[in-house]
C-alpha cells in the first residue's frame, strides 16, 4: 500500500490544492507546525475521511442543484500546446472549482470550430497527438482529478475505431461524457445504445435554429445534460450572449428537467453571471480557455493565465 505526504498549499492566490481523488487520511504530522496529509490508497482500512470519488455528468448536476449552485464547464483541446501541459491544465482547470472538463480531441476537419480552436487542433496534430496518446495521458491524470471529463470528438474518429470499441476504451481511460457535435440524430441511437452500455454520458447538443419537434427528441435521448448552444455559426469568443438564450432555455425546461449548458461565445465573467441569471444549470467556456494555453510565451505562462481566467470566471457563478 502506497502511502505518499502532500502539504496543503496555501489558499492565498493559487486555486486551493485539492486533495486526490484517493482516500486521504489527516494523521498528526511529525512536525511541529506543518500539516501534512497521508494519501492511502483507496483500499486502505484506516481512511477515515474519503474524498469523494468522481460522479457522472447527470450526478454532478444534481448535487449542484441540490447547493443551488451552477456548473464551470471549461474546455479544452487536447495536446495543445503539448500533452503534458494538458495534464497540468486538467489539474489547475479541477482545482479552481471547474465541475465538469469538456477535453477535445483534436481533428483535421473541424467544421463546428472557430479559428481559434481550429488553430490549436492544428498545433496540437503537428505536434503528434493521436487519440492512444490521449487516452495514456487520461490514464494517469484522471485518479488525480475530481471533475468528471467529457471527450469531445468528432465523429470519424469514432467510427474509424468501430463504436463499440471506442466506448469501451474511453470507458477504460475514465471518461464519463462524450460530446460528438457533427453525428446525424439519425444515427445518435447507435451511438447512445453502446455509450450506455459503457455508462459513457452521450451529450447531444441544441442549437437555435433547431425546429421544435427535433429539440424535443434530441432532449429526450441527450444524457448526462443538453448542450444548448447559445448562436448559429462556429466555437469563439463572443463581445456579447444573445439575449435569445434566454427563451431558448425556457422553451427547453418546458420539454425536460435534465439540465441544460449554454456554450459558444461566452468569455467573461459578465457573460456567465448573464447565462447563469438565465437559468443554465451549467456555462461553457471553450475558445477563450484554449487560446490562453495556446498562445501562451510558455506552457508555464498559459497555465498561470488559465488558472487566474478560471478564478475569475467561477467567481462570477453561484
Ligand atoms: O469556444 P466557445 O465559443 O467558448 O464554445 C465552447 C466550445 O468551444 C466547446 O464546447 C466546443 C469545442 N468544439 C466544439 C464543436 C461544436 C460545439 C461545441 C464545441
Amino acid at each position: 500500500m502506497a502511502a505518499t505526504t502532500t502539504a496543503l498549499k496555501s489558499t492565498t492566490g493559487a486555486c486551493f490544492h485539492q486533495l486526490k481523488k484517493s482516500d486521504a487520511h489527516f494523521l498528526p504530522s511529525r512536525r511541529p507546525g506543518s500539516v501534512s496529509v497521508r494519501i492511502l490508497r483507496r483500499q486502505s482500512p484506516m481512511a477515515t475521511l474519503t474524498a469523494a470519488p468522481t460522479v457522472g455528468l447527470a450526478q454532478t448536476f444534481s448535487n449542484l442543484k441540490s447547493q443551488g449552485k451552477v456548473a464551470f464547464i471549461p474546455y479544452i483541446t487536447a495536446g495543445d500546446p503539448d500533452l503534458s501541459t494538458t495534464a497540468e491544465a486538467l489539474k489547475v482547470l479541477d482545482k479552481c472549482g471547474s465541475d465538469i472538463i469538456e477535453l477535445g480531441v483534436p481533428y483535421s476537419d473541424p467544421l463546428a470550430d472557430g479559428p481559434v480552436i481550429q488553430a490549436a487542433a492544428t498545433r496540437s496534430l503537428a505536434r503528434g497527438t493521436n487519440f492512444d496518446s490521449i487516452l495514456s495521458m487520461l490514464k494517469k491524470v484522471v485518479p488525480e482529478i475530481s471533475a468528471p471529463i467529457a471527450l469531445f470528438t468528432y465523429y470519424n474518429p469514432i467510427l474509424k475505431r468501430g463504436i463499440g470499441q471506442f466506448m469501451s476504451t474511453v470507458k477504460d481511460a475514465g471518461i464519463h461524457g462524450l460530446v460528438v457535435p457533427d453525428v446525424p440524430l439519425e444515427e445518435t441511437e447507435l451511438l447512445r445504445k453502446e455509450a450506455l452500455k459503457n455508462n459513457i454520458e452521450l451529450v447531444l447538443l441544441t442549437t437555435p435554429t433547431t425546429p421544435t419537434e427535433r429539440m424535443k427528441a434530441i432532449v429526450e435521448a441527450s444524457e448526462g445534460f443538453i448542450y444548448l448552444v447559445s448562436s448559429i455559426g462556429v466555437t469563439g469568443a463572443r463581445a456579447s450572449v444573445s439575449t435569445k438564450v434566454q427563451t431558448l432555455l425556457q422553451d427547453i425546461k418546458e420539454a425536460t428537467t435534465k439540465p441544460v449548458a449554454v456554450g459558444f461565445g461566452i468569455s467573461s465573467p459578465e457573460h456567465v453571471q448573464l447565462v447563469a441569471g438565465w437559468g443554465a444549470d451549467g456555462v461553457i467556456v471553450g475558445s477563450a480557455m484554449v487560446k490562453l494555453l495556446g498562445e501562451a510565451k510558455s506552457p508555464e505562462e498559459g497555465l498561470l493565465e488559465l488558472e487566474k481566467f478560471t478564478k475569475s470566471l467561477k467567481a462570477a457563478l453561484p
